[in-house]
């Protein structure tokens, strides 16, 4: 293809890239020249071609380049890191008893448990035909227990950056030969205040693999091996551009469509109600979505609790995930909602991000989110992998200080703006 197709290739599928970058994007599976046991884990998994993330990221993790990926929610970021992660495990002297000391030789930090897991379940699925070994390491379960699984060895661990630090502070876990790091929903492990946890997981990996400052100190043997460092999320505040200035090294900007923007396959409808009124809207909005997944966003433990209480008078198949409950409820929770035992999710932000359950026909904002962020995450919940979903949010004059960013979104979105949405701040109040 000339020059020009390429430019015609990246504005179909809305790929911009940042950065000196001298790969192409893969255009389809076979260009990955992946060995054989991940492309036989592709084609089990389903997946016909790669998204148009995986397009541009999955080259430049094969060159070993770090990446700062930024793309709509539901567009397929973990197989884009995972399917290089496993090549260049392949690419490594396999380990054994004793080298398996050294520690693994990739790690993912993820911002909450559930979606270090769903990360697990999806590297599961791309291992499937390799010997290599995942180790989870995240809060709510023994970390004795975890210790254990790290010294008898692993070539991946993926984790919540506390947790992982506490293994590593207690000699759980090395670092020693680990070059190959991602960092999923980065700008979710600042906001949770993990920056601290993240600098000692990166500070506790050689550092003699780290690419040179200038591209002419660059090996140029095809064998060399530098660290890289991938780093995604659907957005990209300015702590994480910090975070990505001191670890990366030039790395090349992917952006896939809009970063932040809400994901198009989503029709997004808001009400404005009173408080008292929100029961029984959603109650009507349950009945029209009959049996089809729902997940019912709410702001604290206790409004999950209150609503599900109602819910569940009602005889609604529903179940509850927050942070009060202990992981085996929440991991009830979640499988019985992807086993449809439930079909509708009552859950504050900690299932906001990342959560990945097929085919949520409907995300309900019950409270209004504090944030933008959060409103964009929470409703990529539905419309994912390509397919079609709705979005409605309850807004009351609670909410003012969100009014603006939400218009702003809506309009973007080309959702319609409730009028009373509409109105200056000083004017509702
Ligand atoms: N190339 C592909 N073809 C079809 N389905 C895919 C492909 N890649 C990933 N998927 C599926 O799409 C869904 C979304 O993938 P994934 O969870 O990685 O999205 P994401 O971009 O990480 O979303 P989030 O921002 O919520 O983390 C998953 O069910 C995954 O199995």
């Amino acid at each position: 293809m000339t020059e020009r197709d390429w430019r015609i290739f990246r504005e179909d599928f809305n790929i911009q890239y940042k950065g000196s970058n001298n790969s192409l994007p893969m255009r389809n599976w076979e260009e990955g020249n992946f060995p054989r046991e991940i492309m036989k884990a592709i084609e089990k998994a389903g997946y016909k071609k790669p998204s148009p993330i995986q397009m541009a990221a999955i080259p430049l993790g094969l060159a070993q380049r770090d990446v700062i990926g930024v793309a709509e929610t539901g567009s397929g970021k973990t197989a884009a890191f995972v399917i290089p992660m496993l090549t260049y495990i392949m690419r490594q002297p396999p380990l054994t008893e004793v080298t398996y000391a050294d520690g693994p030789y990739a790690v993912v930090l993820a911002p909450t448990r559930e979606l270090a897991q769903q990360i697990e379940e999806e590297t599961a699925k791309l291992a499937e035909f390799t010997p290599y070994k995942t180790v989870s390491i995240v809060g709510g379960q023994s970390i004795e227990e975890q210790g254990t699984k790290l010294r008898k060895g692993c070539e991946i661990v993926i984790a919540t950056p506390y947790r992982l630090i506490d293994c590593l502070e207690r000699s759980y876990a090395v670092l020693n030969q680990c070059n190959y790091i991602v960092l999923d929903e980065a700008d979710r492990m600042i906001d949770l205040g993990f920056e601290p946890q993240v600098l000692g997981v990166m500070e506790a990996m050689p550092s003699t693999n780290l690419r040179p400052e200038n591209e002419e100190d660059e090996k140029h043997d095809r064998k060399a091996i530098y660290r890289t460092t991938y780093m995604f999320s659907a957005t990209m505040p300015m702590a994480v551009e910090r975070l990505a200035r001191k670890y990366l090294r030039r790395p090349i900007v992917v952006n896939i469509g809009n970063a932040g923007r809400a994901t198009d396959n989503v029709s997004q409808r808001v009400v404005v109600c009173k408080e008292n009124e929100k029961a029984n809207r959603l109650e009507q909005e349950l009945d029209l979505v009959d049996e089809k997944r729902a997940i019912v966003f709410v702001n604290t433990k206790r409004q999950c609790d209150n609503v599900y209480g109602k819910l569940d008078t009602l005889g609604y198949r529903c179940a509850v995930l927050h942070g009060g409950k202990s992981q085996e409820q929440r991991e009830t929770s979640i499988k019985g909602f992807r086993d449809d035992t439930y079909n509708i999710l009552i859950a504050t932000d900690v299932a906001g991000r990342g959560i990945d359950v097929p085919d949520v026909a409907l995300v309900i904002n019950y409270d209004m989110p504090n944030t933008i962020e959060a409103y964009t995450h929470r409703i990529g919940r539905t419309g994912r992998a390509g397919k079609k979903g709705t979005a409605l949010t309850f807004l009351t004059l609670s909410d003012t200080d969100v009014f603006f960013d939400l218009k702003k979104l809506l309009e973007d979105s080309k959702a319609p703006v409730p009028p009373e949405a509409s109105t200056p701040r000083t004017h509702m109040l």
